[in-house]
């Protein structure tokens, strides 16, 4: 079993596997581009949908039943489904109104939306994937959710193009404020959603992704400014795509892991796996165990550009 590799890394082993077993809260957020919490609230009540409104992020509501996809309120695009957990790397990478902000890894837009309600619909905000069947996705998502800062590019993630953004790619400072990058990944921490999650699992997969990841993150720290953030997530357990990543990129560009909190339990990141040791700073970052908060699994990173 795949998991039983993480049983060093994880504090409560039978919490940690129970967890992975029961299937996962349906969640929505409401699209504060379109309404307030009170109104998609009333909606809510009015269809007779029950709900619990969540402590750590109050625009997220935990449903009694089902996601009400086909309901009215979802088809105004006053409510968005998505999985609680992954709403947490748009907080940690707290996108402010007018700024330039990219999302190279962008479809089908759950944080792209979450982005662009914190940005009160303003400045810009570039949401990128290499899939134009998964962009389209993203298209449909933004449309219904009445999202107008946006420019949607289709290139690979690891070369992108900073032409249609800057008169010229030697300008003295690349031109976003801010990346959300929430590379593609072996899924580990989405098995309570998707139970064949790990049927594909390997460890020369996670190799090869791991390098597209370190690719896509060292970009991302390119095309952003001297100060600026940048925050990497993913959704799966391994190291090698995670603090492997990040020690990795830590070597080669010019930028640090800096500290956050978050209004979530979590653990630090691992700064040993399989014999191999990372940056100390690595313990930066976030852990999110299914156990911890009766969610997915993930892990967040918050890293500064500093030159
Ligand atoms: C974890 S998903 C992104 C989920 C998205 N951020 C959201 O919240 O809805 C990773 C995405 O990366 C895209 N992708 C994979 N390789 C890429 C590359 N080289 N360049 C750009 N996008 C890539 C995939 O098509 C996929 O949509």
């Amino acid at each position: 079993m795949v998991l039983e590799r993480y049983d060093p890394l994880v504090d409560d082993v039978d919490a940690f596997r129970a967890a992975c077993e029961r299937p996962l809260p349906s969640v929505v957020r409401v699209n504060t581009v379109k309404t307030t919490v009170d109104r998609a609230m009333a909606a809510l009540d009015a269809d007779g949908h029950g709900y619990d409104r969540l402590d750590w992020l109050p625009e997220l509501l935990r449903l009694d039943s089902d996601s009400p996809g086909t309901s009215w309120p979802y088809f105004h695009g006053w409510l968005y489904g998505q999985e609680e957990v992954s709403a947490l790397p748009a907080l940690v990478c707290d996108p402010q109104p007018g700024e330039r902000v990219l999302d190279p890894c962008a479809a089908p837009g759950s944080k792209t939306t979450q982005l662009a309600a914190m940005m009160d619909d303003t400045g810009t905000l570039v949401a990128n994937d290499n899939n134009l069947g998964r962009l389209s996705a993203l298209r449909s998502n933004a449309e219904r959710c009445g999202v107008t800062n946006l420019v949607v590019t289709n290139q690979d993630a690891r070369n992108l193009s900073l032409k249609p953004f800057t008169a010229d790619e030697s300008d003295e400072q690349p031109p976003f404020d801010r990346a959300l990058v929430d590379v593609p990944c072996s899924c580990e921490g989405t098995v309570r959603k998707n139970p064949d999650a790990l049927d594909d699992w390997s460890v020369g997969h996670l190799e090869q992704i791991a390098g597209v990841q370190r690719d896509i993150l060292r970009r991302a720290v390119q095309t952003t400014r001297e100060g600026g953030t940048v925050v990497y997530s993913t959704c799966t357990f391994a190291p090698e795509e995670n603090e492997a990543v990040l020690d990795h990129v830590l070597r080669e560009e010019p930028v640090e892991l800096v500290e956050f909190d978050v209004p979530l339990e979590t653990r630090p990141g691992v700064t040993e796996w399989n014999g191999e040791a990372y940056a100390p700073s690595v313990e930066r970052a976030k852990r999110v165990w299914p156990h911890l908060n009766d969610t997915g699994g993930f892990f967040c990173a918050k890293l500064e550009v500093t030159a």
